[in-house]
């Protein structure tokens, strides 16, 4: 049990915010913890299974005391919640966020914010398909990425003492440029949401034709996307408006290859078809040898990639 902080206030609690207090709780590493949703039947709940200390019925009033508070929100409404806690910031405060995309938060938060208080932007690698304050689980951190934006604050030691804090709820911290986190996470978490929106859209659409075979014979593949494309419909909305540049720059590639595959299959060319899948299936054995994805499911006995011709 390591205390980091007096006071923790979670503003937002789905499941991110409700990740974190379980996760909290787990460790120890807050005294206190308040929260706040904008939902009377959210705060209601949240006082049903015990999350958080203390619910508030105002955002003013769980920041008060606060030496962390995490914006736990959806990415559009960062600006107007900063807007609202700054005046009642306790002197010295940290704020830190969880949103999917960071250089929009910086530009809709920094300017609200009181020259004492420090901010320091986040973003968890983890999540699931679920939302709301009864989806969170307190492992959903463990050994997953937190990405930290440091250049936003001028203290070095409140740094350190967040990497602490995410630390203790299991993660793995590091620390990256807004700009860059946004194109990195374009492409690893942005436009694969959308692709999966997109084909679950069309097998919706065929199902109409093939009255619901599509979805009673999908194979695993498309059940992934399904799960994906069951995600919030607010969060990723607001996600997509708010990388927009590096989303449409990441389609336009996309659309791309896409056209030279279609091609490819048009006019029977099997050589390019069989060069380009030999390429992919070389990077995901590179990721697995380099043993970044041990929960691969062909991560053969020994560590090895399980040969499958
Ligand atoms: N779900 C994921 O996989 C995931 C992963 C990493 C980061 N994130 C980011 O975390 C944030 C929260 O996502 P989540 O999955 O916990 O969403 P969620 O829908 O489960 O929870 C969002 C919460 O915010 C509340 N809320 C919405 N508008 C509000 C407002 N104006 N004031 C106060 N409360 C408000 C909602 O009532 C709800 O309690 C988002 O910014 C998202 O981009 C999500
Ligand atoms: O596992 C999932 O369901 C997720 O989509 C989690 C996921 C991701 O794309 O990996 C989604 C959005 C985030 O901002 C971070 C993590």
């Amino acid at each position: 049990m390591t205390q980091i902080y007096n006071r923790v206030a979670l503003i937002g609690l789905g499941l991110i915010a409700s990740s974190m207090f379980w996760g909290m709780k787990r460790a120890g590493l807050a005294g206190e913890v308040t929260g706040f949703a904008r939902s009377e039947d959210t705060r209601k709940r949240a006082r049903e299974i015990g999350l958080c200390d203390v619910v508030c019925d105002s955002a003013t009033d769980a920041v008060k005391d606060a030496d962390l508070v995490v914006l736990c929100v959806p990415v559009g409404v960062m600006g107007a919640v900063a807007a609202e806690i700054a005046p009642h910031l306790k002197q010295g405060a940290v704020i830190t966020d969880v949103g999917s995309v960071k250089a929009a938060v910086i530009r809709d938060v920094m300017p609200h914010l009181p020259d004492h208080a420090c901010f320091i932007p986040g973003h968890p690698l983890a999540g699931t398909e679920h939302s709301g304050p009864d989806a969170g689980f307190a492992e959903l951190y463990d050994n997953r990425w937190c990405l930290l934006i440091s250049d936003c604050c001028e203290n070095p030691a409140e740094i350190d003492r967040l990497t602490k804090f995410w630390e203790g709820l299991g993660a793995n911290v590091e620390q990256m440029d807004a700009e860059h986190h946004d194109l990195v996470l374009g492409v690893t978490s942005h436009a694969p949401h959308l692709i999966a929106y997109t084909m679950v859209g069309v097998a919706d659409d065929l199902r109409r034709v093939t009255d619901s075979e599509v979805i009673k014979y999908s194979a695993a593949g498309f059940r992934d996307f399904t799960r994906i494309a069951a995600s919030d419909p607010t969060m990723w909305r607001d996600v997509f408006l708010n990388n927009k540049e590096a989303t449409l720059e990441i389609l336009g590639r996309f659309t791309e290859e896409l056209f030279a595959l279609q091609r490819a299959i048009r006019t029977g060319d099997g050589d390019m078809l069989h060069d380009y899948f030999t390429r992919t299936r070389a990077i995901r054995r590179g990721i697995i040898e380099a043993g970044q994805d041990t929960d691969a499911p062909d991560f053969g006995r020994g560590g090895k990639p399980v040969e499958k011709d």
